[in-house]
Protein backbone atom coordinates (compact mmCIF):
# COMPACT_ATOMS: atom_id res chain seq x y z
CA UNK A 1 0.00 0.00 0.00
CA UNK A 2 1.87 3.33 -1.16
CA UNK A 3 2.43 6.10 1.31
CA UNK A 4 0.08 8.91 0.53
CA UNK A 5 -2.70 11.29 2.29
CA UNK A 6 -5.94 11.76 0.50
CA UNK A 7 -8.01 14.11 0.66
CA UNK A 8 -11.66 13.21 -0.21
CA UNK A 9 -13.45 9.84 0.36
CA UNK A 10 -15.66 8.27 -2.13
CA UNK A 11 -18.42 5.36 -0.89
CA UNK A 12 -19.43 2.13 -3.10
CA UNK A 13 -23.16 1.32 -2.00
CA UNK A 14 -24.15 -2.24 -2.60
CA UNK A 15 -22.00 -5.00 0.08
CA UNK A 16 -19.65 -2.26 1.31
CA UNK A 17 -21.46 0.17 2.84
CA UNK A 18 -25.35 -1.74 3.03
CA UNK A 19 -25.53 -5.38 3.41
CA UNK A 20 -27.48 -5.94 0.05
CA UNK A 21 -25.78 -7.78 -2.47
CA UNK A 22 -27.38 -10.94 -0.33
CA UNK A 23 -30.80 -9.58 -2.03
CA UNK A 24 -29.33 -10.26 -5.29
CA UNK A 25 -27.55 -13.27 -5.13
CA UNK A 26 -30.95 -14.98 -3.79
CA UNK A 27 -33.58 -13.41 -5.87
CA UNK A 28 -31.26 -14.11 -9.01
CA UNK A 29 -31.22 -18.03 -7.60
CA UNK A 30 -34.95 -17.77 -7.37
CA UNK A 31 -34.95 -16.83 -10.99
CA UNK A 32 -32.27 -19.44 -12.29
CA UNK A 33 -33.92 -22.34 -9.54
CA UNK A 34 -37.44 -21.86 -12.23
CA UNK A 35 -35.35 -22.70 -14.91
CA UNK A 36 -32.94 -25.33 -13.77
CA UNK A 37 -30.00 -23.46 -13.54
CA UNK A 38 -27.51 -22.45 -10.93
CA UNK A 39 -26.21 -18.97 -9.81
CA UNK A 40 -22.16 -19.07 -8.96
CA UNK A 41 -19.86 -16.41 -7.61
CA UNK A 42 -18.15 -16.35 -10.74
CA UNK A 43 -21.33 -15.04 -12.18
CA UNK A 44 -21.90 -12.61 -9.76
CA UNK A 45 -18.14 -11.67 -9.79
CA UNK A 46 -19.19 -10.11 -13.14
CA UNK A 47 -22.44 -8.83 -12.30
CA UNK A 48 -21.85 -6.74 -9.13
CA UNK A 49 -21.16 -2.94 -8.92
CA UNK A 50 -22.74 -2.46 -12.70
CA UNK A 51 -25.54 -0.43 -13.51
CA UNK A 52 -29.22 -2.41 -13.43
CA UNK A 53 -29.38 -3.33 -17.21
CA UNK A 54 -25.71 -3.62 -17.79
CA UNK A 55 -25.80 -6.92 -14.89
CA UNK A 56 -28.89 -8.18 -16.79
CA UNK A 57 -27.25 -8.27 -20.11
CA UNK A 58 -24.21 -10.27 -18.68
CA UNK A 59 -26.66 -12.94 -16.37
CA UNK A 60 -28.98 -13.36 -19.26
CA UNK A 61 -26.36 -14.02 -22.16
CA UNK A 62 -23.76 -16.03 -19.21
CA UNK A 63 -27.04 -18.29 -18.39
CA UNK A 64 -28.41 -19.11 -21.59
CA UNK A 65 -31.55 -17.77 -21.03
CA UNK A 66 -31.77 -15.47 -24.30
CA UNK A 67 -34.44 -17.45 -25.69
CA UNK A 68 -36.72 -17.48 -22.67
CA UNK A 69 -35.95 -13.43 -21.76
CA UNK A 70 -34.87 -10.28 -22.26
CA UNK A 71 -32.76 -8.27 -20.17
CA UNK A 72 -35.68 -5.93 -19.01
CA UNK A 73 -37.94 -8.57 -18.29
CA UNK A 74 -35.43 -10.06 -16.11
CA UNK A 75 -35.48 -6.42 -14.08
CA UNK A 76 -39.01 -6.43 -13.97
CA UNK A 77 -38.89 -9.62 -12.66
CA UNK A 78 -35.81 -9.25 -10.16
CA UNK A 79 -36.78 -5.97 -8.55
CA UNK A 80 -40.25 -7.32 -7.76
CA UNK A 81 -39.23 -9.75 -5.91
CA UNK A 82 -36.03 -7.18 -4.80
CA UNK A 83 -38.93 -4.06 -3.69
CA UNK A 84 -39.61 -5.83 -0.20
CA UNK A 85 -36.11 -6.50 1.42
CA UNK A 86 -34.38 -3.17 0.48
CA UNK A 87 -36.27 -1.72 3.23
CA UNK A 88 -34.71 -4.32 5.39
CA UNK A 89 -30.90 -3.73 3.88
CA UNK A 90 -29.06 -3.22 7.04
CA UNK A 91 -25.60 -1.39 7.46
CA UNK A 92 -22.15 -3.17 6.80
CA UNK A 93 -20.15 -3.50 10.30
CA UNK A 94 -17.10 -0.91 10.60
CA UNK A 95 -19.77 1.70 8.67
CA UNK A 96 -21.50 3.60 11.27
CA UNK A 97 -17.99 4.35 13.45
CA UNK A 98 -16.02 5.01 10.01
CA UNK A 99 -18.79 7.36 8.37
CA UNK A 100 -19.09 9.41 11.58
CA UNK A 101 -15.50 9.66 11.89
CA UNK A 102 -15.13 11.14 8.67
CA UNK A 103 -17.32 13.66 8.86
CA UNK A 104 -16.57 14.59 12.55
CA UNK A 105 -13.27 15.34 11.02
CA UNK A 106 -14.71 17.24 8.22
CA UNK A 107 -13.48 15.00 5.65
CA UNK A 108 -15.35 15.41 2.64
CA UNK A 109 -17.73 11.71 2.13
CA UNK A 110 -19.81 10.93 -0.77
CA UNK A 111 -21.04 7.96 -2.46
CA UNK A 112 -21.05 6.53 -6.22
CA UNK A 113 -23.29 3.79 -6.62
CA UNK A 114 -24.69 1.78 -9.52
CA UNK A 115 -27.76 1.41 -7.98
CA UNK A 116 -30.53 3.90 -9.23
CA UNK A 117 -31.82 6.69 -7.54
CA UNK A 118 -35.33 5.23 -6.94
CA UNK A 119 -33.86 2.03 -5.29
CA UNK A 120 -31.38 4.42 -3.23
CA UNK A 121 -34.01 5.38 -1.18
CA UNK A 122 -35.57 2.29 -0.47
CA UNK A 123 -31.92 1.18 0.63
CA UNK A 124 -31.10 3.82 2.80
CA UNK A 125 -34.39 4.71 4.67
CA UNK A 126 -33.45 2.66 7.74
CA UNK A 127 -30.43 4.82 7.67
CA UNK A 128 -30.47 8.72 7.20
CA UNK A 129 -28.73 9.65 9.86
CA UNK A 130 -25.39 8.00 8.25
CA UNK A 131 -26.82 9.02 4.62
CA UNK A 132 -27.34 12.54 5.85
CA UNK A 133 -23.23 13.03 6.56
CA UNK A 134 -22.57 12.34 2.62
CA UNK A 135 -21.53 15.68 0.22
CA UNK A 136 -23.46 14.16 -2.19
CA UNK A 137 -24.80 11.09 -3.69
CA UNK A 138 -23.78 9.46 -7.66
CA UNK A 139 -26.49 6.91 -8.77
CA UNK A 140 -25.92 4.77 -11.53
CA UNK A 141 -28.88 6.32 -13.45
CA UNK A 142 -27.62 9.70 -13.46
CA UNK A 143 -27.21 11.25 -16.45
CA UNK A 144 -23.19 12.02 -16.12
CA UNK A 145 -22.86 8.26 -15.96
CA UNK A 146 -22.77 7.19 -19.58
CA UNK A 147 -21.40 4.03 -18.91
CA UNK A 148 -21.13 1.89 -15.66
CA UNK A 149 -18.33 0.20 -13.22
CA UNK A 150 -15.80 -0.61 -14.29
CA UNK A 151 -15.73 3.04 -16.55
CA UNK A 152 -14.94 5.93 -14.67
CA UNK A 153 -17.89 8.15 -15.70
CA UNK A 154 -19.47 7.55 -12.12
CA UNK A 155 -16.11 8.30 -9.48
CA UNK A 156 -15.20 11.18 -12.21
CA UNK A 157 -18.91 12.80 -11.89
CA UNK A 158 -18.48 12.31 -7.88
CA UNK A 159 -15.65 13.74 -7.41
CA UNK A 160 -16.41 16.69 -9.73
CA UNK A 161 -19.02 17.68 -7.38
CA UNK A 162 -17.31 18.48 -4.39
CA UNK A 163 -16.31 22.03 -3.61
CA UNK A 164 -13.39 22.43 -5.82
CA UNK A 165 -13.46 19.27 -7.49
CA UNK A 166 -12.55 19.94 -10.60
CA UNK A 167 -8.87 21.06 -9.39
CA UNK A 168 -8.28 18.21 -7.01
CA UNK A 169 -6.16 15.46 -8.43
CA UNK A 170 -7.54 11.96 -8.76
CA UNK A 171 -4.68 10.54 -6.39
CA UNK A 172 -6.45 12.49 -3.67
CA UNK A 173 -9.60 10.69 -3.48
CA UNK A 174 -9.80 7.09 -2.12
CA UNK A 175 -12.74 4.57 -3.46
CA UNK A 176 -14.13 1.85 -0.85
CA UNK A 177 -15.52 -0.86 -3.22
CA UNK A 178 -16.31 -3.96 -2.84
CA UNK A 179 -16.82 -5.38 -6.69
CA UNK A 180 -13.70 -5.87 -8.86
CA UNK A 181 -15.58 -3.42 -11.80
CA UNK A 182 -15.97 -1.05 -8.70
CA UNK A 183 -12.22 -0.77 -8.24
CA UNK A 184 -11.35 -1.29 -11.94
CA UNK A 185 -13.55 1.96 -12.36
CA UNK A 186 -11.74 3.30 -9.37
CA UNK A 187 -8.33 2.88 -11.30
CA UNK A 188 -9.35 4.23 -14.42
CA UNK A 189 -10.00 7.42 -12.51
CA UNK A 190 -6.72 7.75 -11.43
CA UNK A 191 -8.07 6.92 -7.84
CA UNK A 192 -6.75 4.74 -5.25
CA UNK A 193 -9.00 1.64 -4.09
CA UNK A 194 -9.67 -0.12 -0.88
CA UNK A 195 -11.33 -3.46 -1.66
CA UNK A 196 -13.49 -4.94 1.19
CA UNK A 197 -15.13 -7.93 -0.69
CA UNK A 198 -17.46 -10.83 0.20
CA UNK A 199 -15.19 -13.35 1.31
CA UNK A 200 -16.68 -15.75 -1.00
CA UNK A 201 -15.07 -13.53 -4.33
CA UNK A 202 -12.11 -15.29 -5.37
CA UNK A 203 -8.80 -13.98 -4.46
CA UNK A 204 -8.26 -13.52 -8.51
CA UNK A 205 -11.04 -10.62 -8.45
CA UNK A 206 -8.65 -8.08 -5.48
CA UNK A 207 -5.88 -7.63 -8.34
CA UNK A 208 -5.43 -3.85 -8.85
CA UNK A 209 -6.99 -2.85 -5.47
CA UNK A 210 -4.49 -0.63 -3.47
CA UNK A 211 -5.72 -2.28 -0.14
CA UNK A 212 -7.59 -5.23 0.58
CA UNK A 213 -9.68 -5.17 3.94
CA UNK A 214 -11.68 -8.41 5.12
CA UNK A 215 -13.74 -5.44 7.00
CA UNK A 216 -14.07 -2.19 7.37
CA UNK A 217 -13.63 -2.45 10.68
CA UNK A 218 -9.76 -3.14 9.75
CA UNK A 219 -9.44 0.19 8.13
CA UNK A 220 -7.13 2.45 9.81
CA UNK A 221 -7.33 6.45 8.33
CA UNK A 222 -4.12 6.89 9.10
CA UNK A 223 -2.64 4.56 6.41
CA UNK A 224 -4.07 7.52 3.90
CA UNK A 225 -3.10 10.37 5.76
CA UNK A 226 -6.93 10.86 6.97
CA UNK A 227 -7.57 12.11 10.94
CA UNK A 228 -6.54 9.08 13.01
CA UNK A 229 -9.17 7.06 15.14
CA UNK A 230 -8.94 8.39 18.97
CA UNK A 231 -7.06 6.29 20.89
CA UNK A 232 -9.51 4.20 23.18
CA UNK A 233 -9.45 5.92 26.60
CA UNK A 234 -8.02 4.01 29.35
CA UNK A 235 -8.63 4.82 32.46
CA UNK A 236 -5.58 4.13 34.94
CA UNK A 237 -6.93 4.94 38.27
CA UNK A 238 -3.86 6.95 39.98
CA UNK A 239 -2.29 4.76 42.99
O1 LIG B 1 -22.19 -1.73 -5.52
P1 LIG B 1 -23.03 -0.57 -6.02
O2 LIG B 1 -23.48 0.33 -4.92
O3 LIG B 1 -22.35 0.19 -7.18
O4 LIG B 1 -24.41 -1.19 -6.62
C1 LIG B 1 -24.39 -1.97 -7.77
C2 LIG B 1 -25.64 -2.80 -7.97
O5 LIG B 1 -26.76 -2.07 -7.71
C3 LIG B 1 -25.61 -4.05 -7.15
O6 LIG B 1 -24.67 -4.92 -7.66
MG1 LIG C 1 -20.78 -2.59 -4.37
Amino acid sequence: MPTTTVTHVIFDMDGLLLDTEKFYTMVQENILAKHGKTFDWSLKAKMMGKKAIEAARVFIQETGLTDIMTPEGFLIEREAMLRDLFPTSELMPGVETLIKHLHANKVPICIATGTQKFHFGLKTQKHKEIFSFMHHIVTGDDPEVKNGKPSPDIFLAAANRFEGGGSIHPTKFLVFEDAPSGVAAAKNAGMWAVMVPDPRLDVSHHKGADQVLNSLTDFNPADWGLPPFPRPFINIPSI
